[in-house]
C-alpha cells in the first residue's frame, strides 16, 4: 500500500487552546477519508496543517513520502525551506465552504489562472486542460460567464476545477456543501463521487453522512481534537462502537 498520507501525534494550538491532541491518520494513494466530528472539533485545523496553512506543534505529517511537518513535543520544527512548501502544496488541492472565486474574471481565467500564474505552463495546454475539466464539472456551457452569474453549486464545481488544474495527488475538501442550498448540495456531491471513482486521493471533511457511507474508504469520527473512532463506514456509521460517535450520529442521523 502506497501512502499519500500519513499524519501521527498531531498536536496543535491557538495560545493555550490544545485544537488537536494527537491525531494519527493514514490515506493510501486512491483512499477516501471522511471525516466527521461536531464543530470546534478540529477537523478543519487538521486539514489546513497538511496543506501549510496551519504549522502543527508536535508530531509528523507525511505527504506521498515527502515530510509536510515535523515537531518532537518541546523541539524545533523541522523547518521546510519557503520553496519546498511552495511546491508540496502545488501538489494538494483543497476546496473551502466559501469558494473565494474572483469574481472579476471569467469562470475559464479563474480555472486557467493557477497553473499560468504559479507553474508558468502554456496558456494553450492549460486553456485546453481547464476546458476538458469544465466539461467534466458540467459546465462547459458556462466558461465565458462570471462568478456571480452562477450558482452556488455552479461555483462550487468551478472551484474544484480550479483545484484539479493544478494537477493534484491529493484533493482536501472542508465542508465544501456546507454554504449552499440543500437542492445544490447533490450536484457538488456528484462532481466529487466521480473523482473518487476516478482514483483521486481526497480527505472530505463533511457533514453529508450519505456521501461518507457511499464514498469513503475509511470513516473517521473526531471530537474534542482527537480521533474517536476510525473505520470502514459501515463500522463507524452504521455501528459505531464509541459513545461519543453515538451520540454525535444519533443527532445528524
Ligand atoms: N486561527 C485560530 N485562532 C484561534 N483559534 C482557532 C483558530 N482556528 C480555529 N480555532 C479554534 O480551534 C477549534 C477547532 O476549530 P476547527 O475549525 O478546526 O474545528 P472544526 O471541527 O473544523 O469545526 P467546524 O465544523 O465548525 O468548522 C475551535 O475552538 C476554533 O475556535
Amino acid at each position: 500500500m502506497t501512502e499519500m498520507v500519513k499524519a501521527e501525534n498531531v498536536h496543535k494550538y491557538f495560545g493555550s487552546l490544545e485544537v488537536l491532541k494527537g491525531v494519527d491518520l493514514t490515506v493510501p494513494a486512491g483512499g477516501v477519508s471522511c471525516v466527521l466530528g461536531p464543530s470546534g472539533s478540529g477537523k478543519s485545523t487538521f486539514l489546513r496543517c497538511i496543506n501549510h496553512l496551519e504549522k502543527l506543534n508536535a508530531g509528523r505529517i507525511m505527504v506521498d513520502g515527502e515530510l509536510v511537518g515535523y515537531r518532537e513535543r518541546g523541539g524545533k520544527l523541522h523547518e521546510m525551506s519557503e520553496r519546498d512548501i511552495a511546491k508540496q502544496r502545488q501538489s494538494i488541492g483543497m476546496v473551502f465552504q466559501r469558494f473565494n472565486l474572483f469574481p472579476h474574471m471569467t469562470v475559464l481565467d479563474n480555472v486557467m489562472e493557477a497553473p499560468c500564474r504559479v507553474k508558468r505552463e502554456s496558456r494553450a495546454e492549460v486553456r485546453e486542460r481547464s476546458l476538458a475539466l469544465l466539461d467534466r464539472v458540467g459546465l462547459a456551457a458556462k466558461v465565458d460567464n462570471y462568478p456571480g452569474q452562477l450558482s452556488g453549486g455552479q461555483q462550487q464545481r468551478v472551484a474544484i476545477a480550479r483545484a484539479l488544474a493544478m494537477r493534484p495527488k491529493l484533493m482536501l475538501f472542508d465542508e465544501p456543501t456546507s454554504a449552499l442550498d440543500p437542492e445544490l448540495v447533490g450536484e457538488v456531491l456528484e462532481v466529487m463521487k466521480g473523482l473518487a471513482r476516478d482514483g483521486m486521493t481526497m480527505i472530505v471533511v463533511t457533514h453529508e453522512i450519505g456521501f461518507a457511507r457511499e464514498v469513503a474508504d475509511e470513516v473517521v469520527f473526531m471530537d474534542g481534537g482527537v480521533v474517536v473512532e476510525k473505520g470502514r463506514p459501515d463500522e463507524v456509521i452504521t455501528n459505531p462502537q464509541q459513545e461519543r460517535t453515538k451520540a454525535f450520529l444519533s443527532k445528524v442521523l
